[in-house]
């Protein structure tokens, strides 16, 4: 039997825009969680030097669709096991059935999903606060255009995987379209409650 610790993995799910990467940086200040954004790494990959999917990753991600997941997931991995930390914040990640069979592949005897954290947020005010992150982001995905296919991938890809650990009693539901500190004080009830 081994006796290696498991990584304890906090999903952190949502709409573009739904505020979970606002929400990721409190916990992370908080709770300690080390904060772990799949499209930020994604977004980094893509400027690597040398990086081989360079292209792939900038198609997919203006195109709001999703990247193969043994791209991400081993940028997610690499991350875990560089870091001295043990409780992992997974942002924006699993994003479609792909997404969550590649994880569970991956990370078999590695880690655990202690729990989904699911940022819901009407769409309209999903898109706003996204083309107002757009006026500084610089980010080639937050513009009308990419924003519709996004909120669709959401709607038809993401959206099973959080009714999937929702059966598995996984998920805890949260608010997002009221203040980051509104939301946070109930963010704060699920962390305080985490086994
Ligand atoms: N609760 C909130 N109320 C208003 N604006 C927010 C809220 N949370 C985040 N924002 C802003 O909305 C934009 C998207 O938030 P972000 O946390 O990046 O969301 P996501 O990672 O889900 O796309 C950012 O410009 C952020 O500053
Ligand atoms: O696991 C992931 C996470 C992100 N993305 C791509 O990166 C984009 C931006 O994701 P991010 O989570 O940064 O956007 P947010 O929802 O935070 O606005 C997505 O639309 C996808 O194209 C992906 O392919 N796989
Ligand atoms: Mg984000």
């Amino acid at each position: 039997m081994s006796s290696k610790k498991l990584f304890n993995v906090v999903f952190v799910l949502g709409g573009p825009g739904a505020g979970k990467g606002t929400q990721c940086e409190k916990i992370q200040e908080t709770f300690g969680y080390q904060h772990l954004s799949a499209g930020e790494l994604l977004r980094q990959e893509r400027l690597a030097p040398g990086s081989q999917y360079g292209e792939e990753i900038d198609k997919h991600i203006k195109d709001g669709s999703i990247v193969p997941v043994s791209i991400t997931c081993s940028l997610l991995l690499r991350e875990m096991r560089n870091s001295s930390k043990n409780n992992f914040l997974v942002d924006g990640f699993p994003r479609n059935q792909d997404n969550l069979e590649g994880w569970n592949k991956e990370t078999e005897g590695v880690a655990r999903v202690q729990r989904v954290l699911f940022f819901n947020c009407p769409d309209d005010i999903c898109v706003e606060r996204c083309l107002s992150r757009g006026l500084t982001s610089g980010r080639t995905d937050d513009n009308a255009e990419s924003l519709k296919k996004r909120i669709q991938t959401y709607r038809d890809s993401t959206m099973p995987i959080v009714d999937h650990f929702r059966k598995l009693n996984l998920v805890s539901e949260i608010q997002g379209d009221r203040s980051p500190n509104e939301v946070f004080e109930d963010v704060k009830k699920v962390f305080a409650s985490l086994k």
